[in-house]
């Protein structure tokens, strides 16, 4: 079984405008909502390219409840934790650019924590756990690390997409894949990366701690995949970016697919990326007609 944590989720709140104005009054064209939070994300993806997953973390309130109906009703099993506070919102503009303002976690306790913790000790070989997203500010940032070692431990395998001090510390815990940005690569090793050639040495450093899949993302200029065997490269395919939160989840919850259906690394790595595009590329996220016919838009060039 497939289980995704999300720590903070988020009721993600879209406003589309010609244009903002700061200090002035602002009225959207055109709004939407939508259950969000990257693991909560991960989990409808893969729903979308036919696999079920049991989607776990906290949520509170009448934005938690929000998120849960919706999630429910898309028939996946989920086993939230509820918390006192309201989960968060998160503001997605579409302007001229994309902005985003995420907000704060509810208070999240040391019981709720506890019970966590018990949730993921059925995790055996075979299952699939997925931590991503951010780690809200009164969890401590070793949370990831611990819950990756022991389940790592116990034979099942672990994919991480985060960043900051969750995403450093959980390295240690040689988790099966990662899924960093550019950016978040960048950040990993304080340096600025403008091209996928440059990601290769940080790449080689990541697979030499243990991590069985280091996949970095450059939004439309491409992708690089790193196993121990090799170094991947894999082009984007075009189109319109109609709205790019989520991508970076959908590449998660493409290369988990195309794993569990034992797809080869070569196929997996394009499938992942074209689920990406294809949620890029929509309103909403990736649905698998259109994620396979870009697939065939992907060429894999051998790095290294
Ligand atoms: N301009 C684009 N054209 C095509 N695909 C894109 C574009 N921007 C993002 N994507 C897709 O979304 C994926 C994740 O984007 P990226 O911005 O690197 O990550 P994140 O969403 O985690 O910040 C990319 O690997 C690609 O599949
Ligand atoms: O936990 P964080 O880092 O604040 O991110 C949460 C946000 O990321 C998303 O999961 C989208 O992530 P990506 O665009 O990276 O795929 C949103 O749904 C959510 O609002």
């Amino acid at each position: 079984m497939i289980y995704t944590v999300t720590l903070n989720p988020a009721l993600d709140y879209f406003v589309e405008l010609e244009q903002v104005n700061l200090g002035a009054v602002n009225r959207s064209n055109y709004d939407y909502k939508a259950p969000g939070g990257k693991g909560i994300n991960v989990s409808r993806v893969l729903k979308r390219l036919g696999h079920q997953s049991e989607a776990l973390g906290f949520i509170g309130g009448f934005t938690g409840a929000y998120i849960k109906d919706v999630v429910e009703k898309e028939d996946i099993k989920t086993n939230f934790i509820q918390v006192t506070g309201d989960t968060r919102i998160n503001i997605k503009i579409k302007s001229e650019q994309e902005s985003e303002i995420n907000g704060v976690s509810p208070e999240i306790t040391s019981e709720h924590l506890e019970q966590l913790h018990t949730q993921l000790s059925v995790l055996n070989e075979g299952d699939a756990l997925v931590l991503a997203g951010s780690v809200p500010a009164m969890i401590p940032s070793e949370i990831y690390e611990v819950l990756c070692k022991s389940v790592i431990e116990r034979n099942a395998e672990v994919f991480i997409d985060s960043s900051g001090e969750a995403m450093t510390k959980v390295l240690e815990a040689q988790p099966t894949f990662i899924k960093p940005n550019h950016h978040e690569l960048g950040e990993l090793f304080s340096v600025k990366l403008h091209e996928p050639q440059e990601a290769i040495p940080y790449v080689r450093e990541l697979l030499g701690k243990g991590i069985e899949y280091v996949l970095v993302s450059f939004a439309g200029d491409g992708a690089v995949l790193g196993t121990k065997d090799q170094i991947l490269f894999a082009n984007t395919p075009k189109g319109e970016v109609k709205n790019s939160v989520g991508a970076g989840d959908s590449v998660v919850a493409g290369f988990l697919a195309a794993k569990t259906e034992n797809m080869t690394l070569e196929d997996s790595f394009k499938f992942a990326v074209a689920t990406g595009s294809a949620t890029a590329f929509s309103k909403g996220f990736a649905e698998r007609e259109k994620v396979e016919a870009l697939m065939l838009e992907i060429n894999i060039k051998v790095l290294e």
